[in-house]
């Protein structure tokens, strides 16, 4: 045991420390040598060589990590058995560790890369750390979803998605819907206390925005979110309940826009798809360009119970107290009323207005265009969204409020916006509240017409439409609630940056025997 140490010592000294907790050990294997090695420089007087390696996740810039080794020679065979099974036995009881993965790729998705993505980087880094996948290659839009409705779900540690933030989104309402479905509760009832779902889910990222692994990361990076996968990572998230008229809707984790990202969604016909990621750049700039503004009303219940404000200058970080407080509360609240949902007749805020954009946020948005996001301080399970409210203004105005999500500057420090914390809203457009024959007649017209009376004036007499984690939802009309934590990510939300890499590690190889 001693020899180990020494060389271990000498490898310190002469290449790099390497100290890495057992948590953030991808695996351990034997290696053997060849005669040419056995023979060369120092080596040569020894008569047979031992060795292992050791692969661990190295913190790369950004966020990153990387998969990094480090081979460990002996020439006491024993002694190299004791610590690889040593090694290996540690592992085994890393009890969150994935064992068997259900993999659905998009092809389609992003910039077509994503079955390339998964087969050059992912699945050798699963291979190495011995999990076993069933890949499914979607054929269609649902396929996944379909799926999870009908395979065995229970007999998986995880579901990983190839995409981007709509193929994660298509998974996690499998998922759900699956939850909800072999619970035997009804998911068009709004205010159904729904099932938690402890299948994680994990993203590699392979799609246009990647807002979701971004925020949730730090990074969009592949590599990265497969070793968050491997060593087991646990973030749990909020979801947004989406309904109209007692049916329900959707589910949202990222972004539910009304008005300027509903438009550029509506902008984005599956036709441009071939243009990639850039598309939304495209339909953006057309977006900004025609500058409608909405007029509507929206009803929210502030979110009391938790602990920040969206005007916060502290993000959401790994290991967030804002949303361990939530977990307690969760776990109180379900030990009291059991699986019966706490409804509390909180007062409700109401704002009526002429609006650019509507935005919920269950998490900050962050993402490549914009790192900070939009909504900085936003928390991942919180049991809250941030619902930004964006008045009608000049152009000027809303392209200052743009820019400012890609600088330092706060971007809710505008007399034309607003942001509050909430637990749930509704929302319903001037055109819904008038009356149904009007609204009728208006419907026949084309999308897109202005106001009659106002020809320059750019207010559209028809609605808007939503635009849930990218997808356009069908209904102007509806009522949106968090659901605090219901499902997990193989994440570990974004980590503070360390300069010190390997004050990072809390414990080393050396300590371990
Ligand atoms: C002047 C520059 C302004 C840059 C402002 C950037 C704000 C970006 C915030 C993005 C929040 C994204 C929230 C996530 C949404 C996704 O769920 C969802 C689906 O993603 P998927 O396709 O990967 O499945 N993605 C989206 O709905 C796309 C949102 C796209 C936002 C692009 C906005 C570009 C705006 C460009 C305005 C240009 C004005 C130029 C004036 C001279
Ligand atoms: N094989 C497929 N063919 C067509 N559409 C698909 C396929 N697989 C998934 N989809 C759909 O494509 C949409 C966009 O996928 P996503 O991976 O999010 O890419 P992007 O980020 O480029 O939008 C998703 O909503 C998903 O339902
Ligand atoms: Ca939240």
């Amino acid at each position: 045991m001693k020899e180990l140490v020494l060389f271990t010592v000498k490898s310190c000294v002469h290449t790099e420390n390497c100290f890495v907790p057992i948590s953030e050990i991808i695996a351990v294997e034997e290696r053997e040598f060849n005669k040419k090695q056995r023979n060369i420089g120092r080596w040569q007087k020894m008569a047979k060589l031992h060795a292992f390696t050791v692969y661990y996740v190295k913190r790369a810039r950004n966020h990153r990590w990387r998969c990094s080794d480090v081979t460990f020679w002996c020439v006491d065979e024993h002694l190299c058995n004791q610590w690889t099974q040593a090694l290996k036995e540690s592992l085994e009881m890393q009890k969150s560790r994935p064992k068997q993965l259900l993999v659905y790729i998009n092809p389609y998705g992003g910039k077509r890369q994503g079955k390339r993505i998964y087969e050059q980087k992912v699945a050798p880094l699963f291979n190495l750390a011995s999990i076993s996948t069933d890949v499914v290659i979607t054929e269609h839009a649902n396929h996944a979803k379909d799926n999870l409705f009908e395979v065995n779900i229970y007999k998986y540690d995880g579901v990983v998605c190839v995409g981007g933030d709509g193929m994660f989104s298509e998974v996690m309402h499998g998922l759900i819907g699956r939850m909800q479905k072999d619970s035997g509760i009804d998911q068009n009832n709004p205010k159904a206390s729904l099932v938690q779902c402890n299948i994680r889910i994990g993203i590699i990222p392979a799609g246009s925005t990647d807002c979701i692994c971004y925020s949730t990361v730090g990074i969009s990076d592949p590599v990265t979110s497969a070793l968050h996968i491997i060593v087991g990572d646990c973030q749990p998230l909020d979801v947004s309940s989406v309904h109209h008229n007692n049916t329900f809707l959707k589910y949202s984790v990222s972004l539910l826009g009304y008005g300027f990202y509903g438009d550029i969604l509506k902008d984005n016909s599956e036709k441009k798809r071939w243009m990639g990621p850039m598309r939304y750049d495209y339909s953006g700039f057309k977006t900004f360009l025609s500058h409608h503004y909405y007029e509507g009303t929206i009803a929210y219940q502030p979110a009391k119970r938790t602990h920040g404000s969206p005007r916060d200058k502290e993000s959401c970080r790994t290991g967030c107290y804002i949303c361990k407080k939530s977990e307690k509360q969760l776990a109180e609240q379900t030990k009291e009323h059991g699986l019966k949902h706490e409804e509390g007749e909180e007062e409700w805020k109401v704002i009526k207005g002429k609006f650019l954009a509507i935005n919920a946020v269950n998490m900050s948005c962050a993402c490549p265009r914009s790192p900070k996001g939009l909504s900085p301080a936003a928390h991942l399970a919180d049991g809250s969204a941030d619902l930004i409210l964006v008045r009608k203004c000049s152009r000027f105005d809303f392209l200052r409020y743009l820019v400012r999500h890609t600088n330092q500057d706060d971007q809710f420090d505008f007399p034309f916006v607003d942001v509050y914390r909430v637990k749930c809203f509704q929302f319903t457009s001037k055109l819904s509240e008038d009356n149904e024959s009007n609204v009728m007649d208006i419907g026949k017209k084309r999308f897109g017409q202005f106001c009659r009376d106002h020809p320059a004036c750019c207010c559209n007499i028809v609605n808007s439409t939503w635009n849930c984690d990218g997808e356009t939802l069908d209904s102007s009309a509806i009522e949106v609630r968090v659901h605090c934590q219901l499902m997990k990510l193989f994440a570990r939300g974004i980590e503070e940056n360390c300069k010190d890499e390997a004050a990072c590690s809390q414990s080393s190889i050396e300590q371990l025997l």
